[in-house]
């Protein structure tokens, strides 16, 4: 539904997107991860057909962003990383104007996307906090009810409980079908929410992978206490991959082959097992800290 294909966009001081190819399939929910500067804005950009790319392309629906932008946006709904409003506008005559350039003349959707984020619409934008601004912002990307939206750090500025609120309603949008691109900050956001992500470096993709695979084929971390002291020499001896936490408590970090650590185990007097399996974040720091490139090599 959505693709680009070797997208670049060269900035004349040499920054920029690189030969970013992905696709994102007709219903998915698709998270695109990367620190400040890494090249999200721009490759939504072209997928919204600002701006020319350098070489390479991006389609949605099968139509080129840049040739046929003015039909893509009618399909299209976007929340934009810094949302320009007009200031002396109120919420409602703000939505009532994009309803009017949209021609949506059943404000049904609106009145329950703006009872869901608990939004006061007669205020004046000019004296709204950030957060309700972004409210404005996703009102007025899903009150169309589009079959694709691009959303572009969506919750910046939302509190934790309009957060709760904004992945219930990208999960029941995805089960109506909709297509859906989103960038976060917010690791649990997209946990909660994409099947898959891509994650952009330096203007370059890095991943794209499917999370729960991110999360299966990486590591797990198991903290385990023993009865007896002496368990300790058995781990010390076994090669498992382990840090000490306390006399008869260990943390043993192990990916892929789990024989090792039953066995192991098998010969101890174990009291207590937690397992963690690594956070979306965690993972997402393998690619940005100094073993990155390693990681990066290994997955891609
Ligand atoms: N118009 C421009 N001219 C020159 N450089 C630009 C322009 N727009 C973006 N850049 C540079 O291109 C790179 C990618 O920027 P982009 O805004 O796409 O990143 P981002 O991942 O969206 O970051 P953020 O999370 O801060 O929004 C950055 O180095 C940025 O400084």
């Amino acid at each position: 539904m959505i693709q680009t294909k070797s997208l670049t966009k060269k900035y004349a001081n040499g920054k920029g997107i690189f030969d970013v190819s992905f696709q994102v399939n007709h219903g998915e929910v698709f998270g695109f991860l990367g620190p400040n500067g890494a090249g999200k804005t721009t490759t939504m950009r072209h997928l919204l057909g600002f701006i020319n790319p350098t070489s390479g392309s991006a389609s949605i629906a099968g139509l080129d962003c840049r040739t046929n932008a003015a039909e893509i946006q009618r399909k299209l709904g976007y929340v934009p990383g810094e949302i320009a409003f007009f200031d002396n506008m109120t919420g409602n005559q703000f939505l009532k104007f994009i309803a009017e350039m949209r021609g949506i003349h059943n404000k049904k959707l609106q009145d329950s996307l703006t009872e869901r984020f608990e939004l006061e619409s007669d205020r004046k934008i000019r004296k709204m906090s950030k957060g309700m601004k972004q409210k404005v912002g996703l009102i007025a990307a899903f009150m169309h009810d589009p079959e694709v939206i691009i959303l572009d750090e969506p919750t910046s500025g939302l509190d934790p409980l309009m957060q709760k609120k904004f992945v219930d309603l990208i999960n029941e949008e995805r089960s109506r079908g909709k297509t859906i691109l989103m960038s976060s900050h917010i690791f649990d956001e997209i946990d909660n929410t994409c099947e898959r992500v891509a994650i952009i470096r330096d203007g370059r993709l890095v991943a794209v992978e499917n999370i729960t695979t991110l999360k299966t084929t990486l590591q797990k971390r198991f903290t385990i206490t023993f009865g007896n002291e002496q368990d300790m020499a058995t781990i010390n001896a076994s090669g498992l991959n382990y840090e000490k936490k306390d006399r008869n408590k260990v943390e043993i970090v192990v990916s892929g082959d789990y024989n090792n650590l039953v066995k192991t185990l098998a010969e101890c007097n174990v009291i207590s097992m937690d397992a963690a399996t690594q956070s979306l974040e965690e993972i997402f720091m393998r690619y940005y800290g100094k073993e990155g490139n390693k990681h990066v090599m290994d997955i891609v």
